[in-house]
C-alpha cells in the first residue's frame, strides 16, 4: 500500500508555479529522499502533504486518506524548515503540552523519555525561546516524534545541530519504522537516513529512484554530490 501518492499536483503563487504536475508515491514503510535545486518546490510539497496547504489541482493522498483530516493528523509528523515550539513554555512544559494534545495517555511519563532520548535534561526548565537555535531544532523534533508517527515529513530535519547531536538523531531516526519522506541538501544526510531519491525541479519530478541507482550512474569514484548536481543542472 502506498502511504503517500501525489499525482498531477498542481500548485501556483501568483504567477509562479511551485508545482507543475507533480506525480509519485511512497509505499508505506519506504524512507525517500526529496532533493531539488533551491525553489524546485519541495517545502511546498512537505506543506501539502502535511495539510497546511491545498494544490491547485491534482490528488493527494495520506495511507489513502486527505491530508490535514483528523485521521491524517494522528499518524503524521511533519517538522517545517524552521520550527519554533511554544516560546514562553519551558522545553518539559512544550513536551508535555503536545503530549496531552496528542492523547498520549501520560504525558508527564512522555516528556521524560523524550528528555533523555534527545538529551535534554539540561535545558528541561528553560523557556524554548531562550534555547539556542539548535537546542530549539533538537526540542522541536522531540516533539514532532513523541506521538510516535506511522509517517514522517522533515524538512531539513539537522539543520543548526552540532554533529554528536547529529550522529543521535541519525540514530534516533533509523531506529524508527515508520515510512519516511526527508527534503535536504545534504547527500550524506539523504543517503544515511533514507535509501530512495525523488529528485524534483520546476515543480516536477526529474528521476526517482533508489540511492544506489543514482551512485551508479556516476563514474567510478566520482563523489554523489557532483552526479546529483549534473542532473540538477542538466534540466536548467
Ligand atoms: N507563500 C509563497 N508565496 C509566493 N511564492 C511562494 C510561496 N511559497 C513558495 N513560493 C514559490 O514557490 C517556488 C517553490 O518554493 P519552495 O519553497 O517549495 O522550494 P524549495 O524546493 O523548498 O526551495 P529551497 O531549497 O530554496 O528551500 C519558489 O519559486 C517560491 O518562490
Amino acid at each position: 500500500m502506498d502511504c503517500i501518492s501525489l499525482t498531477n499536483v498542481v500548485k501556483r503563487f501568483g504567477l509562479t508555479y511551485a508545482l507543475n504536475g507533480l506525480s509519485f508515491s511512497i509505499p508505506c514503510g519506504g524512507r525517500y529522499s526529496l532533493l531539488g535545486p533551491n525553489g524546485a518546490g519541495k517545502s511546498t510539497t512537505m506543506k501539502i502533504l502535511a495539510g497546511l496547504i491545498r494544490p491547485d489541482s491534482g490528488e493527494v493522498t495520506i495511507k489513502g486518506m486527505t491530508p490535514g483530516s483528523k485521521e491524517v493528523k494522528r499518524i503524521l509528523a511533519y517538522l517545517p524548515e524552521d520550527p519554533v515550539p511554544y516560546r514562553i513554555l519551558t522545553v518539559r512544559e512544550n513536551l508535555e503540552y503536545f503530549a496531552s494534545l496528542r492523547g498520549i495517555p501520560n504525558p508527564k511519563e512522555k516528556a521524560e523519555e523524550m528528555i533523555d532520548l534527545f538529551d535534554l535534561r539540561e535545558y528541561e526548565r528553560i523557556q524554548a525561546g531562550k534555547l539556542s537555535r539548535g537546542n530549539q531544532q533538537k526540542l522541536s523534533l522531540a516533539l514532532v516524534l513523541l506521538h510516535e508517527p506511522e509517517i514522517v515529513l522533515l524538512d531539513e530535519p539537522l539543520n543548526y545541530l552540532d554533529i554528536p547531536t547529529q550522529e543521535r538523531v541519525i540514530n534516533i531516526l533509523r531506529g524508527m519504522n515508520s515510512t519516511f519522506l526527508v527534503s535536504t541538501h545534504i547527500m550524506s544526510i539523504a543517503s544515511r537516513l533514507t535509501d530512495h531519491v525523488i529528485m524534483i525541479s520546476r515543480g516536477k519530478v526529474i528521476w526517482a529512484g533508489s540511492i544506489s541507482e543514482l551512485r551508479a550512474l556516476g563514474r567510478e569514484d566520482e563523489p554523489i554530490e557532483s552526479v546529483v548536481s549534473r542532473m540538477m543542472t542538466d534540466d536548467h
